[in-house]
């Protein structure tokens, strides 16, 4: 399934709902500006206020949405908190294809698809937060949950930890400016990484050298 010259990078970010992941990544793509592309999903969850469709997501109904699974649109697709989400498969080879680094902020189920689906080219970051006391304060500040969807994340929170062990990097997100200094660094390191599926006329030029 892989592309045999691929020439960009996939950075998958998970992470429990809260723990900050969507902010830190939205923000090292901007500072990477035309180095990276953050890819945009398409969920059937309800638009939260102050999202712009088309910018946060692409809101679709269940219907639409399952329509675009049976069309093949999607990478991979997955149910998180009870919503459908999925990874856009064309919006993914167009970046790559462009040398891209692309951002993915999907779920961890999102991240073994990806994997399996381009095993050379995934670098891979799980993002939480020092604890549990600190991931419910935020998304209490985020004021987007209910305490009933709050508990829903927090038990989802413990599922997701638990599949730390299948990620390439760890990033306790404390302090925003360093974790965002560390999620750029496994950005920059994951095209470098590419770089090493590329070098069948780079090691031509170095033949004749015995
Ligand atoms: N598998 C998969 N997961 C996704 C996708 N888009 C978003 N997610 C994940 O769905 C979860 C819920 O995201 P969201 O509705 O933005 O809520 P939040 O995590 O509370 O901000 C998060 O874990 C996201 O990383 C996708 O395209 N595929
Ligand atoms: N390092 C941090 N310190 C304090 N607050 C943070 C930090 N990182 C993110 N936040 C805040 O925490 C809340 C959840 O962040 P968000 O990016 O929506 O998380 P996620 O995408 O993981 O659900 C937001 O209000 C965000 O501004």
């Amino acid at each position: 399934m892989e592309c045999m010259k691929v020439k960009g990078s996939i950075l998958v970010i998970s992470g429990p709902s809260g723990s900050g992941k969507t902010s830190l990544a939205r923000e090292v793509c901007n500072e990477l500006k035309d180095l990276a592309y953050f890819s945009i999903s398409t969920t059937t969850r309800p638009i939260r206020d102050g999202e712009r469709d088309g910018v946060d997501y692409f809101f679709v109904s269940k219907e639409e949405f399952l329509k675009d699974v049976e069309e093949g649109y999607f990478l991979e697709w997955a149910e998180v908190h009870g919503n459908f989400y999925g990874t856009s498969k064309k919006q993914i080879n167009e970046a790559l294809n462009k040398g891209k680094i692309v951002f993915l902020d999907i779920d961890v189920q999102g991240h073994e698809a990806v994997r399996k689906a381009y095993p050379n080219i995934v670098t891979s970051v799980f993002v939480t937060t020092k604890d549990k006391k600190t991931l419910i304060e935020r998304l209490k500040k985020r004021e987007t949950e209910t305490d009933e969807s709050i508990k829903v994340r927090m038990i989802n929170a413990l599922h997701e930890m638990k599949k730390i062990p299948q990620y390439d990097y760890l990033l306790i997100n404390d302090d925003f400016n360093s974790s965002k200094e560390k999620l750029k660094s496994c950005a920059i390191a994951s095209l470098i990484k590419t770089s090493k599926y590329n070098i069948e006329n780079f090691i031509e030029k170095w033949k004749g050298i015995e």
